[in-house]
């Protein structure tokens, strides 16, 4: 699914991550590493946000440097903590991701509404609480049609209920989609809402990728 190749992930002289050549098979996938480790850098490198030596490809053709657009269409993101212009709305955000991603209109309404969002999409962003950022990050995060989603501590600023929602978005996007996703979270995800997920320690600037 995902494929690394000679990459190197430098902040400076500092060399915060080398994956070499791994490839990532589908499916679901924790990213666990102490404070520092590299969890983000991993996930907005290969969100294409964060530049690095290398390539990553997806389906094994996509290649994030060389067809970016494409790429782009396929591997969606959601940051730990969400900025997005305040003046405009949440809904308008959701508009100008379904255009990007090339989504089917009306996808978005299962995820606003299951996620309690009718009464604040319409609201600017700079009204919103810092759970409501969470909510729309998450929900552009699965707009479109994504082979990967990534999400860097999805759990973070959710109450109880939505943490459920989200653990449904997962189980439909993975059984209707068939999408892999990377999570990243200092919390124990709920094992018996994610069951068969594998994980990935981030470990002295490594990766290591246990079933
Ligand atoms: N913009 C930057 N400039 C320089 N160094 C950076 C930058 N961003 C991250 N680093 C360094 O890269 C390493 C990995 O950072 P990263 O944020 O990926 O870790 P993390 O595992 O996500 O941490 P946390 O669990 O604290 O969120 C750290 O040593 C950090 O200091």
């Amino acid at each position: 699914m995902l494929q690394f190749h000679k990459f190197q992930k430098f902040y400076g002289r500092y060399l915060a991550l080398k994956i070499g050549d791994v490839l990532i098979e589908p499916g679901v996938y924790w990213v666990k590493g102490v404070n520092g480790s590299g969890k983000s850098t991993l996930l907005k490198t290969i969100a294409g946000i964060l530049w690095f030596d290398g390539d990553i490809l997806i389906d094994g053709k996509y290649s994030v440097k060389k067809t970016p657009v494409a790429y782009r269409k396929l591997v969606n993101f959601a940051d730990a903590e969400p900025l997005f212009p305040e003046f405009l709305t949440g809904k308008e955000m959701v508009d100008l991701f379904l255009y990007a991603k090339g989504a089917l209109a009306g996808q978005e309404k299962y995820f606003i509404e299951s996620m309690q969002m009718q009464s604040f999409i319409d609201q600017p962003i700079g009204a919103y609480s810092s759970g409501m950022l969470k909510k729309l990050s998450l929900i552009l995060a699965f707009i479109g049609n994504p082979k990967l989603i990534l999400l860097d501590e999805p759990l973070i600023t959710l109450d109880t209920d939505s943490l459920g929602i989200l653990y449904q978005w997962i189980l439909f996007m993975k059984q209707q989609n068939g999408t892999s996703f990377i999570l990243s979270s200092h919390q124990d995800l709920d094992s018996s809402k994610l069951s068969g997920a594998k994980e990935i320690l981030v470990e002295t600037q490594i990766l290591k990728i246990t079933s």
